[in-house]
């Protein structure tokens, strides 16, 4: 028994003596019945318990309880602070390691510089509020700022195989329109103080428009599997591509073996072979292909951990909240993406963290899972609520008693989250949606956190049952009493191109897919 159980079963006895012998003294049948040990205990207590004061003493019991709460509430509330700094120690190594690793990949080629800039630009999570000036300068075209973001125009004496087959990447710019003051000076920072005044910088539009440099030259077809229609569309845009841009073909190993047995034609396509080939996608491909529904972005996602190209999503599926592109217009779609600059709309990601509690406050050592909807805490089969401690940085936030929790990025708010009450975010708003899942209370309202916040839900050591995560509806992993799971964006997002812009794109999508706010119109007064 825990020192807090055995605290507490002191106070319940101590209670429940208490009013068990003033109830026996004044009904005057104590001294009538032999003594057993639970009234030799109350008699033991009696001096110190006048008949008269169960009322204080209860109000003292609740008292002691809610010290004994406090007190546990910040113990755990330390270990979430040491867990959250963890885990962000740990993001931190990790973004360094990846950048190590690029570094050195680089310098074999004899290109470090380029290299580590590029991560370096990447890993400031393309925080373009306060970008400073690069050489062309900042605002110098026409109000628009702008930041070379990849370059890769280094020599490469000890190209690989693989990389004169693929080529190298072809370099972008993202730019990004924003407002001038009165000085033409563009206020990067986002609050200012001068003169002691606190005012924060007029909002830019936060519009990017993604410029090739110099052609894309390599493409990743990622597509829905077990669709005829799908398959027909990915041969003949593999077809087209090679043929009227000459561009180098990805495909999964999967429609490799597809395109392969239906037509030797199909020589040219390259595929990956395992897991550590497939980590260094991001680095040969320029722009992904996305045939299917939304699971099919999610899909594609996934196959990025780190970095992820611009993805061109085209729809096969049914609802499409991420696929804006008609695949009858592809030709004329592709033909504007791969020319002309386009629209981009960066969706955030979140990275998750299983920490075990018998790994005694360690986060596991494998990397952390990406997602791009949400991650969903719930019930899984058992019978009983869940109940789930949750924490934001260091602040004890609720507990959820409910059928569970979902934590999502802005992109997800149209699936699960919305389902379960939560409000539908613009992809490009900065922050994380915290909505319960049926949860057994009258006021508990969905949230929207910073997305700077780390979230923390964790299993206690007394609940009832298990808990469940699952990552973008897939993977379910098992959540036992002590296990936490830690959540916060990933400095890796998903860059959609958009069919418009990004919130024409949303709101189109939220009329056509899901009828938002459709009503008859009421008729006019006679
Ligand atoms: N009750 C629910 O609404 C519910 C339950 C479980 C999972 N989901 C969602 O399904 C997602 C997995 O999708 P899947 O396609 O692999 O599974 P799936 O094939 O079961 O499709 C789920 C549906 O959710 C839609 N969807 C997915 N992402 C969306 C988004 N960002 N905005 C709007 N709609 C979206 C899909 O278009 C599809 O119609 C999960 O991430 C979760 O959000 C929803
Ligand atoms: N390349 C892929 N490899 C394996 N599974 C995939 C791939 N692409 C999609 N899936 C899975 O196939 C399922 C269906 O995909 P998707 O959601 O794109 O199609 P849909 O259900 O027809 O469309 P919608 O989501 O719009 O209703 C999803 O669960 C998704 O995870």
């Amino acid at each position: 028994m825990s020192g807090d159980e055995a605290a507490l079963k002191a106070c319940d006895q101590r209670t429940n003596l208490s009013v068990a012998a003033s109830y026996q003294a004044e009904n005057g049948f104590v001294a009538a019945v032999g003594p057993t040990e639970s009234e030799r205990a109350a008699y033991a207590f009696l001096p110190r318990t006048p008949t008269d004061s169960t009322d204080t003493h209860l109000v003292e019991f609740a008292e002691a309880m809610r010290t004994v709460a406090k007190a546990l509430r910040q113990v755990a509330e330390g270990k979430a602070a040491a867990q959250a700094e963890a885990a962000e120690w740990k993001c931190k190594y990790e973004l360094e390691k990846a950048v190590n690793t690029h570094k050195h990949h680089s310098v074999i080629k004899g290109c470090s510089n380029c290299v580590k800039d590029k991560l370096e630009h990447l890993a400031s999570k393309l925080t373009l509020e306060t970008a400073s000036a690069d050489q062309t300068g900042c605002c110098g075209n026409h109000g628009i700022c702008s930041r070379q973001i990849l370059q890769d125009q280094c020599p490469e004496p000890n190209r690989k195989l693989d990389d004169t087959i693929v080529g190298k990447k072809a370099p972008f710019r993202l730019s990004w329109g924003c407002n001038e003051d009165k000085n033409g000076q563009h206020k990067h920072d986002f609050v200012s103080f001068e003169k002691g005044d606190i005012t924060t910088a007029e909002r830019s539009n936060k519009q990017i428009l993604l410029k090739w440099e110099s052609p894309p030259q390599t493409v990743l077809f990622v597509t829905k599997p077990n669709s005829n229609a799908v398959h027909a569309l990915c041969s003949e845009m593999v077809r087209w591509l090679k043929e009227h841009h000459n561009m180098n073909i990805f495909v999964e190993p999967r429609v490799s073996n597809e395109l392969l047995t239906e037509d030797s034609y199909f020589n040219f396509i390259q595929t990956w072979d395992n897991d550590q080939e497939m980590k260094t996608l991001h680095t040969k491909v320029d722009l992904i292909v996305n045939l299917g529904g939304d699971g099919t972005v999610l899909w594609a996602a996934s196959l990025f951990r780190g970095p992820v190209p611009p993805v061109v999503a085209f729809s096969l599926g049914s609802l499409g909240f991420m696929t804006p592109f008609s695949s009858e217009k592809y030709r004329e779609c592709l033909d504007n993406v791969l020319k002309r600059p386009f629209t981009i709309t960066l969706r955030s990601r979140l990275q998750c963290h299983v920490i075990r509690d018998a790994a005694k406050d360690e986060i596991e050592t494998e990397e952390p899972i990406i997602v791009l909807n949400e991650v969903t805490i719930d019930r899984g089969m058992s019978s009983y609520l869940t109940y789930l401690e949750c924490y934001c940085d260091s602040s004890f936030v609720t507990c959820v008693q409910g059928d569970g929790l979902i934590i999502s990025t802005t992109s997800g708010s149209t699936a699960y989250s919305l389902a379960a009450g939560g409000s539908m975010v613009h992809p490009q708003v900065p922050g994380i949606l915290f909505t319960p899942i049926c949860p057994h209370s009258l006021s508990f309202r969905p949230l929207i956190l910073p997305e700077y916040v780390t979230l923390r839900v964790q299993v206690p050591l007394n609940s009832r049952g298990q808990a469940w995560a699952s990552f973008d509806g897939k993977g379910r992993i098992q959540l036992g009493p002590g296990d936490a799971l830690i959540c916060s964006v990933s400095p890796w997002p998903v860059p959609t191109a958009c069919l418009m812009d990004s919130t024409t794109d949303f709101l189109r999508s939220i009329h056509e897919g899901l009828h938002w706010n459709l009503r008859k119109s009421q008729a006019p007064r006679d």
